[in-house]
């Protein structure tokens, strides 16, 4: 692979909602992005989401096979037409597990085995190492953000959030040289998203998520378990700090008591006090806060948080990127990272103890990584 010019690259990620795969083409020589290219989702069938479903919260060892299929069956697919036009690719696989202070991290997806199906060069397996070297493994977005920070032409500090089913954020400084330079990136997880908003309107009433915020825009937020949610001490840790998708799914019981409405709006303010919160650790005020992932759709998610922060907060597109596609993005920009031995995490952004290419790159054909 050229050590240096253009690549073109194309990123697959699959979230912690278990929606689908996202894939994405950019052009990038691993600092700056040169041109976005075509996308493309493949959502989960119920089938498929249940197998993976039922595999969360597993380790390596563990009775994984029927996910792994799915989960190499559905990239393949998606993957099929962009990757004619792709030098490489980034391929994420699906999070069962993210515990790093415990057992570690755990992304199923076999790398080498797309690599094959698709007969291109395949970058995957990008958070153990972090985690190896003292990091929380995550968010490995940050690095990106700093491109885009740059590409959106910012000269002051801002803020990307992304509202998945986790919420993450990500301090940038596009003044710095390198995103791995000392102040540069601050990045952490906020607290929890859409996820225990998704998982009370699955219980009470069926429905996937709530969706444009309806049934919360209904209802008022309950001020009392609003603040034994902000007695959490994750609040409090220093970042960088990372979450799994059901660390905070006993909030739930915090509104048990409450109808739908209410339940709703206070879980979908309390994504909005995290992030309030997580603003504390961040160097200086940002500019702008650029809004990504799922929860930037939720008007009310979104009207919460303008009512809660002091800067502008807009979702990606008001600043000419792909809110639906940037962690795709970001995992091919990454891809050529590691295949250029840069950095793609630093104390900044994971709590690694110095920057650190995650990564393994397998090459059709080659089925131990070369
Ligand atoms: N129109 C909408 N109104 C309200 N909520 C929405 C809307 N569209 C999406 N969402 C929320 O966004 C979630 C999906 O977000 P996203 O696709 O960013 O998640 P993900 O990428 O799987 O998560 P993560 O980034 O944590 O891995 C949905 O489950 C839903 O809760
Ligand atoms: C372990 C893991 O898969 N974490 C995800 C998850 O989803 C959102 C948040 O939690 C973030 O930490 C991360 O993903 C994004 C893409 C990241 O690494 O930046």
């Amino acid at each position: 692979m050229l050590k240096t010019g253009r690549i073109r690259a194309l990123g697959a990620m699959s979230g912690t909602s278990l929606d689908g795969v996202d894939a994405a083409l950019i052009e990038t020589d691993g600092h700056e992005i040169h041109a976005f290219g075509e996308t493309a989702y493949r959502p989960y069938s119920h089938g498929e989401r249940a197998v993976l479903r039922a595999a969360l919260g597993l380790w390596p060892g563990q009775d994984v096979a029927a996910a792994e299929r799915v989960v190499l069956r559905a990239h393949a697919t998606a993957l099929a037409e962009l990757a004619q036009a792709a030098d490489l690719i980034g391929f994420h696989g699906q999070t069962l597990a993210h515990e790093p202070r415990g057992c570690g991290t755990h992304q199923i997806g076999d790398g080498a085995a797309l690599a094959d199906a698709l007969g291109r060069p395949v970058v995957w397996d990008f958070r153990s190492a972090d985690v190896r070297l003292g990091g929380q493994g995550a968010p490995l977005a940050p690095f990106y953000h700093f491109a885009c920070a740059r590409y959106v032409g910012a000269t002051g500090p801002l803020a990307f959030l992304n509202l998945g089913g986790v919420g993450n954020l990500t301090w940038v400084d596009p003044g710095k040289a390198r995103p791995e330079d000392e102040g540069a990136l601050l990045a952490f997880d906020t607290g929890p998203a859409n996820a225990p908003i998704n998982d009370l309107l699955t219980a009470r009433r069926n429905l996937d998520y709530d969706e444009d915020g309806r049934i919360a825009r209904g209802g008022a937020v309950a001020e009392g378990a609003l603040e034994l949610f902000l007695e959490e001490p994750y609040f409090t840790h220093m970042p960088p700090k990372s979450l799994d998708r059901d660390e905070f799914s006993d909030m739930i019981g915090l509104v048990a008591e409450l109808d739908d409405a209410d339940a709703a709006a206070t879980l979908t303010g309390m994504v909005a006090a995290a992030v309030l919160k997580g603003m504390e650790h961040c160097p200086s005020p940002p500019e702008r806060m650029l809004v990504t992932g799922g929860g930037r759709r939720n008007p009310v998610m979104m009207d919460m948080l303008r009512a809660a922060l002091d800067c502008e907060v807009a979702p990606v597109e008001d600043a000419g990127l792909d809110g639906d596609m940037l962690e795709a993005q970001a995992f091919a920009f990454l891809a050529v990272r590691v295949a250029r031995g840069l950095p793609t995490s630093c104390p900044g952004t994971t709590g690694v103890r110095a920057a650190v290419a995650g990564g393994t790159l397998s090459r059709p054909g080659a089925r131990d990584g070369v």
